[in-house]
């Protein structure tokens, strides 16, 4: 479902994201982690072309669509639908004036998905159908997260790109959504791209972590691998930092 090669990212002349390999296929999770400004969030963003004035290199196929040759039409066709970025704080992208439930409709008939259940998408995050009847302030940053996996899911999507809440008062917060995402993936043989601080919480999900430091892949394999034995001293200083 996603398939990366070679792909550099630079803003201004400063080379930001160096990922020379990352793919993830359909019931797989893979994680990146990594301090803050190590590049995470600018990669997820260039997998759906949303870099803005960046200069992207190499190959990225996202649900079968070259995304940095692809036409807008082409990427508007994967964005939001087939493949849904879940942010760190959705509230912040949501119409503050628009209830959820309205959005939803909205995102829905935009896609041409009508017919689609959100009952069952928003019973897969746990989420009470109450919720529609919300604005975005009415919610909690847990509870915008999950209801924009529910949105994900109402509208078919078949990757879902997610960048974790970071600061530690949100820990309880990122293991529900992570457990969320668990859950979803067993069930529905989702693609996921994980972006978080916290590795330790990552390798409970993922099958597979990328660690990235100053926009370079420092370390990369399996999540379990990776957490036992880290080979790369910045690995390991990840891992003691956690709490
Ligand atoms: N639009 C932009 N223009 C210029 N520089 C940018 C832009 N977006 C990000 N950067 C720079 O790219 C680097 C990587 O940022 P990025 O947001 O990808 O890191 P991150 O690892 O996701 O951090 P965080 O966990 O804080 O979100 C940073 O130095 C940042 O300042």
């Amino acid at each position: 479902m996603i398939s990366v090669r070679d792909l550099q990212v630079r803003y201004g002349g400063r080379l930001v994201a160096d990922v020379p390999e990352l793919d993830v296929g359909a019931g797989e999770c893979v994680a990146i982690v990594g301090e803050s400004g190590s590049g995470k969030s600018t990669t997820l963003l260039s997998l759906l072309g949303l870099t803005e004035n960046a200069d992207i290199s190499g190959r990225v196929r996202v649900c079968g669509v070259d995304v940095l040759t692809a036409s807008q039409k082409a990427l508007r066709e994967i964005r939001g639908a087939r493949a849904a970025l879940v942010m760190q704080s959705p509230q912040a992208a949501l119409s503050p004036a628009t209830r959820l439930g309205t959005l939803m409709r909205r995102a829905l008939t935009l896609h041409g998905r009508q017919g689609n259940d959100v009952d069952a998408a928003l019973e897969a995050v746990v989420l009470d159908r109450e919720i529609l009847r919300r604005y975005p302030h009415e919610v909690s940053g847990g509870q915008a997260q999950r209801f924009a996996i529910a949105l994900a899911i109402a509208l078919g999507a078949e990757v879902i790109l997610a960048d974790e809440p970071t600061s530690a008062l949100d820990v309880t917060v990122q293991a529900e959504v992570v457990g969320v995402l668990r859950r979803l993936r067993a069930e529905r043989d989702l693609a996921l791209l994980l972006v978080s601080h916290d590795l330790a919480l990552v390798s409970t999900i993922a099958d597979r972590v990328l660690v990235m430091k100053d926009g370079a892949v420092v370390e990369s394999g399996p999540a379990a691998e990776v957490l036992a034995r880290p080979a790369h001293p910045y690995t390991r200083e990840l891992l003691e930092a956690l709490p």
